[in-house]
């Protein structure tokens, strides 16, 4: 399964536009600091998005109260947690049937044991380049640490993916690798996406085999 995340969505018509590719999730940072911040998106326009995509809530460290309402006011999908949620946070989700991505930050020495105790909860992982915003860095990781990986969770690889380097990605051979997770290099300018790059991107990432 090849799939197609774009994250970091803030603009109306750039959101409309993008809808018409075959991208199988849309991610909106509700990350206050971030300057891809969606709190401010008109909830119509999420709920005018097809169901074959699915609408992402990212956040940082936020109050789980103040997640559950966004997750209602803007009929999210999934949640994923991209700070240092706790395991507990992540059972406090499942109990109410609300799916988790849990997003790790990785750097050259991660362990990847840390990841087990998420198995439970979470329905998909997304490995991010470890950074002081948290994401959106731009900076891709050392993809042979994946290798380490041996749990059953699958993941999206993240971390500065574009058309520079997403033939090398699709080289990667890790059997959770279930696709690929995209933003600030396929931008032309913070959150606003480039959806001629996006379709080039996502028909290689659909036509190559992982
Ligand atoms: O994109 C942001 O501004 C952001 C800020 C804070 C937390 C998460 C954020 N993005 C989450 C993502 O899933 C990004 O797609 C991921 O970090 C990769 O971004 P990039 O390196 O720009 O491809």
């Amino acid at each position: 399964m090849n799939q197609v995340k774009v994250c970091g969505l803030k603009y109306k018509e750039n959101i409309q536009e993008l809808t018409s590719l075959p991208i199988d999730y849309m991610g909106f940072i509700f990350y206050p600091s971030s300057k891809r911040y969606a709190g401010n998106l008109d909830t119509t326009l999420l709920s005018d998005i097809p169901s074959t995509i699915k609408k992402v809530g990212v956040f940082v460290n936020a109050k789980l109260s103040e997640i559950q309402d966004i997750v209602t006011l803007y009929c999210l999908d999934y949640i994923q947690l991209h700070g240092a949620e706790t395991v507990e946070d992540c059972n406090y989700f499942y109990q109410q049937n609300i799916p988790i991505i849990k997003a790790f930050a990785i750097t050259d020495t991660f362990d990847f044991k840390q990841t087990a105790p998420y198995e439970k909860y979470c329905s998909l992982f997304v490995f991010d380049t470890a950074c002081k915003q948290y994401g959106g860095s731009g900076k891709s990781f050392d993809w042979t640490i994946l290798q380490s990986y041996n749990g059953k969770t699958p993941f999206l690889l993240s971390g500065g993916l574009g058309l520079q380097n997403i033939k090398e990605a699709l080289k990667i051979t890790h059997k959770q690798l279930i696709g690929f997770d995209l933003n600030s290099q396929l931008e032309t300018e913070i959150a606003l996406k480039d959806c001629k790059q996006i379709q080039t991107i996502t028909n290689i990432i659909k036509h190559e085999t992982l």
